[in-house]
């Protein structure tokens, strides 16, 4: 049977206070997909046709991403490594003054970075399912809307890291092997459970039916019938077919950089 590797390791870090903090960003991307579901899919703002920013080629919604994360590169929020810009090159320095961020990353491993699929599975699986047709020209806060579930999104599937290296730390007879012999199958087949999945899947659903529903005066509860602002199910599948698997390949890519 698999060891609870609830053992204190280092840096406080354990596999409980990993899995808290996931509890706690389930949360911030399902107020995200609130929020991005404010408006419809105002489709321009994807467009490159419709906007171009002069001396870069792309659409609305890239140059507002690759503005707000060269000004928050400035303001130092790369130096923590739970953030993993969706632009890292050409990202100006940070001018903050240094923070001492817990080390607790191998620094091999540190270089993960899943987002160009993450932004992939956001704009052309993910938002479709839960946005609805239409255009109010609200293109810049649909961007900004966007950029917040990409990074919600982005920072809860690189968790994998730390979730990894806990895993790691606690079981490392049982890894080390399987990373020497670069065996893919056989680490997801470690760092799977499923109860925990089956958990997060029912959590997010039922967050979202609390965070979403249509809040009345009177005394009416929360009841299954009334309409939410993010159809629950959605959110189940995106963590099943998306946020799930993504997490379990980051663990995965970290982990096969674990002894370099
Ligand atoms: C994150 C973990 O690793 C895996 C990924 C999970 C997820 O993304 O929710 C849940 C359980 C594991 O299969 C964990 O064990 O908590």
């Amino acid at each position: 049977a698999k060891a609870k590797s609830k053992g204190n390791v280092a840096g406080g870090l354990t596999l409980e206070s990993v899995r808290d903090s996931l509890i706690r960003q389930e949360d911030t991307i399902v107020f995200s997909l609130i929020e991005r579901a404010r408006f419809p899919a105002n489709a321009p703002a994807y467009d490159p046709s419709y906007f171009s920013d002069p001396g870069a080629c792309g659409s609305l919604v890239e140059f507002v991403v690759k503005q707000t994360e060269a000004i928050q590169a400035k303001a130092g929020r790369y130096e923590n490594p739970e953030e993993n810009p969706f632009f890292p090159d050409n990202l100006p320095p940070s001018q903050a003054p240094p923070h001492k961020f817990p080390r607790l990353l191998h620094p091999a491993g540190m270089s993960v970075n899943l987002n160009k699929i993450i932004w992939d599975v956001y704009f052309n699986k993910l938002l479709p399912l839960f946005v609805a047709p239409g255009d109010d020209g609200n293109y810049a806060s649909t961007a900004a809307h966007d950029l917040e579930c990409l990074q919600a999104l982005s920072r809860r599937i690189h968790y994998g890291k730390l979730v990894a290296e806990v895993k790691f730390r606690g079981e490392r007879k049982d890894y080390e092997p399987a990373i020497r012999a670069r065996g893919k199958r056989t680490l997801m087949n470690l760092l799977t459970n499923k109860k925990v999945e089956e958990a997060v899947k029912r959590r997010v659903a039922k967050k979202a039916m609390t965070f979403g529903q249509e809040v009345k005066l009177g005394n009416d509860t929360v009841g299954s019938k009334g309409k939410f602002k993010v159809d629950p199910d959605i959110v189940s599948r995106l963590y099943g077919e998306w946020v799930i698997p993504l997490t379990k390949d980051v663990e995965v890519e970290y982990l096969l950089r674990r002894l370099d």
